[in-house]
């Protein structure tokens, strides 16, 4: 089977420039090429013009991309990574980390590189934070809390709406660090930071809306008691928020972990993951341009298997939301008498029945499994809500693969700047762990449906057929783009293989009865369950939660804002009972 890669030779006739396009395309590319002294903005122009910079074998709709991607990004030229607003954050080579409402360098004179997925050469550098210095902004974001919850919700609010606003208008440099960092396709970096946006402003009108209201209990609904006791029952912060978010939505994870804990009156200390690090630190910057109170967000950098128990046990946590692999089990085994919000892996189980619509399955197995879709974020299956395996009915199993198949041809495969539907996977042991787990299968008999290919970080799309419970890759999730099947001849053995994996985070099912659909629902045990449709965290608001291995609570806007708040009673003592109207 021929796979379309941009890297080597022409793209098929319907999708090169015609004479027509080039007309309009060409002239609106060198025309901004030539205003523009290169030098100058080099990393601009490597941002919409990938290493290679191959007019002539680019896809048309990539081309087109990229032009509008060029005139917007004129009118943004001032504010690309690292330079323009965001100039205060870089030191020489080094970005700064964010703590007391400025950016500095570490004392401890250390910095992390990050790796370039594409590249597989540095291409960022930031500051190795010290024990020291987490001490310090535990210190001070402990102090920038308490005026904080003082602080009237409306206020809270309008500052988190501000933050929003300043995200979504300076998308272009956070997407840029995106595509360079997690080698996320560009058009998708950029829904990223819009996605956050939202975000942020949902959360600030859900958060005047339910802290805004509280409960009123009165005693003589218990037995024994008369109506004397009044209890007023209200939302109050808990404190430090430290928010872990994984490299695969740097930025949107940790605004789904920022905004819920600063509407409810928390302080953060944000530590990003490594690759992603660059991201985290400019929308870190859009809330302090938006001008929320010195302190009161802080943003430590290093690598996690330095900082990171240091930060996770550190006693002046008093929440911690993590989003990760197996590292958020080992964190609540060791952290303190602290709520934990946990979301973790997944192995989301794809069922199929004979009455699906197979088309509609073979598609959603293709953008779960691949994330390949215009409506989801295209990311080489490193989702914890990637489809991770499909359990088909046998009588309807070839059918599925053979469509599927077809659809994993038209994808294309290269550099997130060109918007490929793969791109490489975010580091070199990913792709070895993923490399194994193929290997694996491939030494156990499984059927491959497509060659194996790797380059670097690039893994080429690949479905493995007749996936066996000995292989690993029926339990194992690759968080990356190979997509196992296992055959199956009852409904019950389906159900058994979802339930008796270690994760239990999504699942989902294929069939046209929606009684059957319900009965099977009931009977996976998983956060959630889609029924005609691939597993997704959004929209935003949705509760989000895993069980087993995968996590501990609940995420979505309105849970996470309930998560990081308590409860707090006052108790009014009237020395005769009082019946209203009475
Ligand atoms: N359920 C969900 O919502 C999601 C789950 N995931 C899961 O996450 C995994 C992939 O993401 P990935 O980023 O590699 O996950 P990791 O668990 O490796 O890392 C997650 C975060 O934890 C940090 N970290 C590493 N070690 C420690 C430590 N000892 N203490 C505290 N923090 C630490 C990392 O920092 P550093 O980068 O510096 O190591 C990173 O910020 C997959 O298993 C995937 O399924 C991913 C997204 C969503
Ligand atoms: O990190 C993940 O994989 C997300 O939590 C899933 O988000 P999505 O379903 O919206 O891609």
């Amino acid at each position: 089977m021929k796979l379309e890669s941009p890297f080597v030779g022409r793209p098929p006739r319907d999708q090169r420039v015609t004479r027509q396009q080039a007309a309009y395309v060409v002239p609106i590319n060198l025309s901004y090429t030539l205003l523009l002294p290169r030098r100058r903005f080099g990393r601009f122009i490597s941002f919409f013009f990938p290493p290679s910079g191959f007019l002539a074998q680019t896809p048309a709709r990539t081309q087109i991309f990229r032009s509008c991607g060029w005139i917007c990004g004129v009118f943004d030229l001032m504010a690309m990574a690292g330079s323009g607003v965001f100039s205060e954050l870089l030191e020489g080579e080094v970005f700064k980390y964010y703590f007391d409402g400025e950016w500095r360098k570490s004392s401890s004179g250390k910095s992390v590189a990050i790796i370039n997925p594409t590249t597989r050469k540095p291409h960022y550098k930031v500051q190795a934070c010290t024990q020291e210095e987490v001490n310090k902004v535990m210190e001070t974001s402990k102090v920038a809390q308490k005026s904080w919850a003082k602080t009237p919700l409306w206020k809270r609010a309008e500052l988190l709406h501000r933050a929003a606003g300043l995200l979504k208008e300076h998308k272009s440099p956070i997407a840029e660090c995106l595509v360079k960092e997690i080698a996320k396709p560009a058009k998708d970096a950029v829904t990223e930071v819009v996605r956050s946006g939202d975000l942020v402003s949902y959360c600030a009108e859900e958060g005047v809306r339910i802290l805004g209201e509280g409960k009123f209990l009165v005693s003589d609904s218990f037995p024994g008691n008369e109506r004397n006791k009044l209890c007023l029952a209200s939302k109050v912060p808990l404190g430090v928020v430290l928010a872990i978010p994984p490299f695969n939505y740097p930025v949107n994870l940790a605004v789904s972990k920022i905004a819920p804990a600063l509407i409810a009156g928390n302080s953060v200390v944000l530590k990003p993951p490594t690759q992603g690090a660059v991201a985290a630190l400019h929308m870190v910057h859009c809330f302090h341009l938006a001008g929320f109170p010195k302190g009161l967000i802080s943003c430590v950098t290093g690598k996690g298997s330095e900082i990171g128990d240091f930060l996770t046990m550190h006693p002046g946590v008093n929440c911690i939301s993590f989003t990760g692999g197996d590292t958020g089990i080992a964190i609540s085994k060791k952290a303190g008498m602290v709520p934990l919000q946990m979301e973790l892996g997944g192995k989301d189980a794809c069922i199929i029945l004979e009455d699906a619509d197979i088309d509609l399955a073979a598609a959603n197995v293709v953008k779960g499994g691949f994330s390949y879709s215009i409506l989801f974020v295209i990311h080489s299956g490193q989702r914890c809500t990637a489809v991770k395996v499909v359990l088909v009915m046998e009588s309807v199993a070839d059918a599925l693969v053979e469509k599927v198949n077809a659809k994993v041809a038209k994808m294309t495969v290269g550099p997130p700047e060109e918007n490929c539907d793969i791109t490489p996977v975010v580091t070199e042991s990913s792709a070895n762990f993923i490399e194994g787990l193929v290997m694996d299968a491939k030494q156990k008999g499984a059927k491959f449906c497509q060659e194996y290919r790797r380059e670097g970080n690039l893994i080429w799309p690949l479905l493995v057929d007749h996936v066996r419970p000995d292989m690993r890759l029926a339990w194992e999730e690759p968080f990356g783009p190979v997509l196992p099947v296992i055959r199956i001849t009852s409904v019950e053995e389906g159900i058994h293989h979802c339930n008796a994996s270690n994760f239990g985070l999504q699942g989902c099912i294929f069939t046209r009865d929606i009684n059957k659909a319900m009965m099977i629902s009931d009977a996976m045990e998983t956060g959630t369950v889609q029924i005609n449709s691939a597993p997704a965290r959004g929209p935003d608001h949705f509760p989000f939660q895993g069980l087993r291995d995968s996590g501990i609570g609940s995420q979505g806007i309105t849970n996470s804002i309930s998560m990081m708040t308590k409860v707090k009673s006052t108790v009014i003592n009237l020395p005769t009972p009082s019946y209203t109207m009475g």
